[in-house]
């Protein structure tokens, strides 16, 4: 019997978002999956979490049929135990801290962004070749911290937000207007927080401009509870989504590995005439792209409204207050 040629694709933080993730590529069979988490220490015993998950993943896809090699591996927070990312097509990075209700995606900045320098530090050791999609929150500071730390090209590093923004934004809308989620065009843009960017200039359903459909008032009360969607979720369950934001990443994902060329918004690394044209240097923030075997093969110039630019303009500054605070503390 011979080895299993197939794609891998490491998650690395086990946690909530992270099981979602390699739950569906198993399901899906994109991928074989590995998975990467602390132990947790009790007083008596050293659980290995991450281990028991990844047999569970297994086991429920042997139920239902489905072909998949899934491993899991325990680390530790100084980076020890990482070997096995050796030979992975794609690294999803979903370790970190989860907000809790009142705080906000930046309060998790210093804790997490420790985090992402010891992972990408690793993934650049192990897993030269990687494309990496960052999960961890505040994700398009992390998605820049990342870039920076493996060193690796713009095209092998992007963060999971647009997709998850946009698929919020597409359920309330097809819950207002009583259609099929296929039938709606839309964007959710710039930075996933409280500036995200609704494109409702490009955004139709079936064709017909939003604008058009839903009268100016109650389009602005979606519109604004798309970009607390994150934070609506969070005080209803008291930390934040995991299914919606594991299924975003698995789209992602799957466009990589089967080369779909598809676009989809994603947090990328803005470089040369894209950053000109979008006035945004140096930053890694929310625009449509189009993913393929290579990651990020393409960044689409699209045109905005002067409403619009202000938004987008807030989002990037956002962004780099962020990246500013983290190359104060020497983090980066
Ligand atoms: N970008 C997005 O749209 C989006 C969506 C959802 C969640 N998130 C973010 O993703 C992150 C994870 O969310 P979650 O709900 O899965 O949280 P969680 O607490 O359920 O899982 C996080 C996991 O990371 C692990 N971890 C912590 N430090 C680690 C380290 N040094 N090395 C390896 N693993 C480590 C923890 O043990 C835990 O299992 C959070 O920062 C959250 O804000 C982002
Ligand atoms: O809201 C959060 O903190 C998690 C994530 O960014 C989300 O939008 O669900």
């Amino acid at each position: 019997m011979g080895e299993y040629k197939r794609p891998v694709v490491s998650v690395v933080g086990a946690g909530n978002v992270g099981e979602h993730v390699a739950n569906l590529i198993a399901i899906k069979e994109i991928a074989n999956v590995r998975m990467f988490d602390l132990a947790r220490q009790t007083e008596d015993k050293v659980y290995e979490i991450v281990k028991g998950k990844a047999l569970d993943i297994k086991q429920m896809a042997a139920a239902i049929g489905c072909d998949v090699e899934v491993e899991g591996y325990t680390v530790t927070a100084d980076g020890e135990g990482y070997e096995a990312l050796a030979g992975s097509d794609i690294v999803v990075v979903t370790a970190g801290f989860p907000r809790r209700p009142g705080m906000s995606r930046d309060d998790l900045l210093s804790k997490n962004v420790g985090i992402i320098r010891t992972i990408s530090e690793r993934i650049a050791q192990f897993a030269p070749e990687a494309i990496v999609i960052v999960v961890s929150n505040p994700v398009d500071v992390l998605t820049y911290a990342a870039f920076r730390l493996t060193g690796f090209p713009a095209n092998r590093v992007m963060g999971m937000a647009g997709v998850l923004d946009t698929a919020r934004f597409k359920a309330f809308l097809s819950m207002e207007l009583k259609v099929s989620v296929k039938n709606i065009n839309a964007y959710v843009l710039g930075s996933h927080g409280d500036d995200m960017v609704p494109l409702l200039s490009v955004s139709n359903v079936g064709g017909e401009p939003l604008t058009k459909l839903i009268p100016e008032e109650r389009l602005k009360e979606i519109v604004e509870r798309t970009k607390f969607g994150g934070g609506e979720i969070v005080s209803l369950m008291g930390t934040s989504a995991y299914h919606a934001p594991g299924a975003s990443v698995v789209e992602m994902v799957e466009a990589i590995i089967n080369d779909k060329k598809e676009i989809l918004p994603c947090s990328v690394y803005l470089d040369g005439d894209v950053a000109e044209f979008y006035d945004a240097e140096d930053v890694c923030i929310g625009i449509p792209v189009k993913l393929g075997a290579h990651g990020v093969e393409e960044i689409l110039k699209l045109d905005f409204t002067p409403e619009e630019k202000d938004l987008w303009k807030s989002s990037v500054n956002s962004v780099k207050s962020g990246i500013e605070r983290i190359k104060e503390l020497g983090l980066i």
